[in-house]
């Protein structure tokens, strides 16, 4: 049956390349093998694979450079062997993506083996993913974020929420099933609002007593149920900084493995100049501030050690450019700099 299965879906992608741009041809791939397990284990064996040990991605540094290695199956059949481990592990591994040559990629995780065994192996170390997302190179950050949390909710949802029973995943690891109940579990993220409010010639950004020491950023908060992203910027600017939101635009959105999967959702909004004196929330946040465009690019050129001054106290800075809320900041910055032009 697989047989006829996988002459079938080989004469439709052939007519599909045919038919399809490169990127179209991937995303029907990856799709089929969410829905095929036979197709999909056996992409396995042809497959490239990200290492990760409790959550935290493995790295190769190469001078001053860190580097996200992928593995082929035969190198995972070879670590595993000096742990006299079967090659069953590889079916704990999650389908990430592909190449535009249709390499699958997935991530492992190693957990259960000895770290500095691996680590020597491979001549690499397994690192924090906070730390790991700001030393890798900016394309391959999206991708170990993606990865982790993944791998994190299978991590947490081993057992069905309605019978207790243990869940049982697709090859793929897209989805888990509880076949006492019937129900399907799919990978779930938190939507987040992250919101940049300006009054005109100033941009508010706020400090949870949570952040780094002198660093601020742009009021984010979770959606409520049932909420639209308007309704959540209205909400959470009220609730943080006890303001109303004339008037909101989308700028972009970004994947944020912290603390398990949000979809930051990215605004800017616009309050009234006459109406903007600041009402902060203390319960969440322990500063609010407005900032004028000098003091954004000054605080834009400062790094969290150059922040740092004599007596102790931080001078501000921003987000580092993987994180949303600093895009949010130069798009302010832009916007004002063209203004003044
Ligand atoms: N990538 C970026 O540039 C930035 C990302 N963030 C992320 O945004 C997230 C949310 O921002 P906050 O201001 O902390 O949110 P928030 O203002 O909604 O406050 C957090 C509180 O909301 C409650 N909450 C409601 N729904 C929740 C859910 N689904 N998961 C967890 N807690 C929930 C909890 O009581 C929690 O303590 C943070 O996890 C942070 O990592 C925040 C700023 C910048
Ligand atoms: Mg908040």
């Amino acid at each position: 049956m697989a047989a006829i299965y996988q002459a079938v879906y080989r004469r439709a992608s052939s007519l599909i390349c045919r038919l399809h741009s490169t990127y179209v041809r991937k995303m029907r791939y990856l799709n089929v093998l969410k829905e095929d397990d036979s197709l999909c284990r056996q992409a396995q064996t042809s497959g490239t694979f990200y290492l990760f040990h409790n959550l935290s991605p493995f790295l190769q540094k190469v001078g001053e450079k860190y580097f996200v290695p992928q593995l082929s199956a035969a190198e995972i059949k070879r670590i595993l062997e000096k742990f006299k481990e079967t090659e069953q592990w590889i079916e704990k591994s999650v389908l990430i993506g592909c190449s535009d040559e249709h390499i699958p990629h997935f991530a492992l995780d190693l957990g259960a083996l000895e770290k500095s065994v691996i680590e020597s192996q491979l001549k690499g170390s397994f690192t924090n993913l906070q730390k790991a997302l700001f030393v890798v190179d900016g394309k391959d950050s999206p991708l170990l974020a993606s990865a982790q949390s993944l791998l994190q909710w299978h991590n947490s949802h081993q057992y069905c929420s309605k019978t207790g029973q243990p869940t049982q995943r697709n090859t793929a690891g897209s989805k888990r099933v509880c076949h006492a109940s019937g129900i399907t579990y799919y990978p779930q993220m938190s939507p987040v609002i992250i919101t940049l409010v300006s009054d005109g010639s100033r941009c508010l950004l706020a400090r949870q007593p949570s952040f780094p020491q002198g660093m601020y950023s742009a009021l984010s908060g979770f959606c409520d149920m049932g909420e639209n992203v308007e309704e959540a910027v209205h909400r959470e600017v009220a609730e943080e900084v006890g303001l109303e939101v004339e008037s909101l635009w989308y700028s972009a959105s970004q994947h944020w493995p912290f603390p398990s999967s949000c979809l930051m959702i990215a605004c800017h909004a616009l309050v009234r100049a006459q109406q903007a004196e600041i009402s902060m929330n203390k319960l969440e946040l322990e500063e609010a501030h407005w900032f004028g465009l000098e003091e954004i690019m000054e605080g834009l050129k400062r790094q969290p050690r150059s922040a740092k001054q004599n007596d102790g106290s931080f001078l501000p800075w921003f987000p580092p450019k993987q994180a949303i809320a600093h895009q949010l900041i130069c798009e302010w910055v832009k916007q004002q700099t063209s203004q003044l032009a």
